[in-house]
């Protein structure tokens, strides 16, 4: 019998066309649309089309994230669906693509697509990228494997990935271990695991959670308007090891002492945070104080897993264990 994957669509540039009068994309292919550009699909599995929206991803917000996950978890718990493929937009897919890691509990294959070269473009990709998410939905390989993102023929997991570049078919990138496996002749193959998993029990997050990047000589008046709009969170992208200028520290502090969680993680590509500097400002310094630190995530992604965790728990060392675990 043949398994049934429900596909998810939600938009994004596999979604899209160059609108002549304007002549730039946007949405225009429905469902069936995208899947009639992958061939044979219907001899390789059951489909079920599930039509979420059609959004490019920058207007993919935190509800809307919530809602997907709903309708993920719903889809999940079919027992006649073997696995849930999500079509998405590649701005933001990582975040989507963290979140349902974090929130979802399931052995399924949970796969995020999309395509850099929309369906006017010479060379589109969405169908590719689509038929590699389609074996890797299939392949019983994929059982356990936390949710993944496959393009490009790459498969990488959720908690890892990011998109690295603003073109290139090739972007989505896990630049500190590289990718799980790759999609070739049809076949999902796996060369590594993730050796721990973190699971986040909760049906709701924390919105009010801001993301920071730090700068040379910064100072701390934008830190009021994060205390000011009662901001639960904040992300500081800091400079290298995790270091910041010291004319925010005293912002860092008030907002500290209005009880916010304050997160640290690093503007630096790869390599985790650490409080290796006592200076002013330094890791040390931070850590001291009260912040917390968040291994080699990108800030968009650790403000992903705060907002996650303060919809779990308001209880100060329960959120730094469950930011800090693992890294
Ligand atoms: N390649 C893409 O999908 C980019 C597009 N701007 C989006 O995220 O919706």
């Amino acid at each position: 019998m043949k398994k049934r994957i429900a596909i998810i669509f939600t938009g994004g540039t596999i979604a899209m066309k160059i609108d002549p009068s304007i002549h730039a994309a946007i949405p225009a292919l429905n469902a069936e649309e995208i899947i009639g550009t992958v061939k044979n699909i219907q001899d390789m599995a059951e489909i079920k089309v599930v039509n979420f929206s059609n959004l490019p991803s920058p207007h993919i917000d935190l509800d809307i994230l919530m809602d997907l996950y709903s309708l993920v978890k719903a889809e999940i718990e079919d027992d006649k669906t073997d696995a849930v493929i999500i079509t998405h937009g590649t701005d933001t897919l990582e975040e989507t693509a963290y979140l349902l890691d974090l929130l979802l509990n399931t052995k399924k294959p949970v796969i995020l697509v999309g395509a850099m070269r929309n369906f006017s473009e010479l060379g589109y990709d969405g169908s590719s990228n689509l038929s590699a998410a389609i074996c890797t939905a299939l392949s019983p390989n994929s059982i356990d494997k936390g949710v993944l993102v496959v393009m490009n023929n790459e498969i990488n997991a959720a908690s890892e990935v990011t998109k690295t570049n603003t073109l290139s078919l090739d972007t989505f990138k896990s630049p500190e271990f590289g990718p799980l496996g790759i999609v070739d002749n049809d076949e999902a193959l796996y060369y590594r695991n993730i050796i721990q998993r973190q699971h986040i029990e909760t049906n709701k997050i924390e919105k009010r959670v801001g993301l920071l990047k730090c700068c040379a000589g910064m100072d701390a008046d934008i830190m009021d308007y994060y205390i000011n709009n009662n901001y639960k969170g904040l992300i500081i992208e800091a400079l290298g090891r995790g270091n910041v200028p010291p004319n925010l520290v005293p912002g860092i502090k008030r907002a500290l002492s209005n009880n916010m969680i304050v997160g640290l993680v690093s503007r630096c590509n790869t390599g985790r945070v650490l409080y290796t500097y006592g200076y002013e400002g330094g890791g040390k310094h931070l850590r001291n104080l009260g912040v917390i630190f968040g291994g080699n995530l990108p800030g968009q992604k650790a403000r992903i897993k705060l907002c996650a965790i303060l919809g779990y728990t308001q209880d100060k060392e329960e959120i730094k264990n469950l930011f800090e675990i693992n890294l």
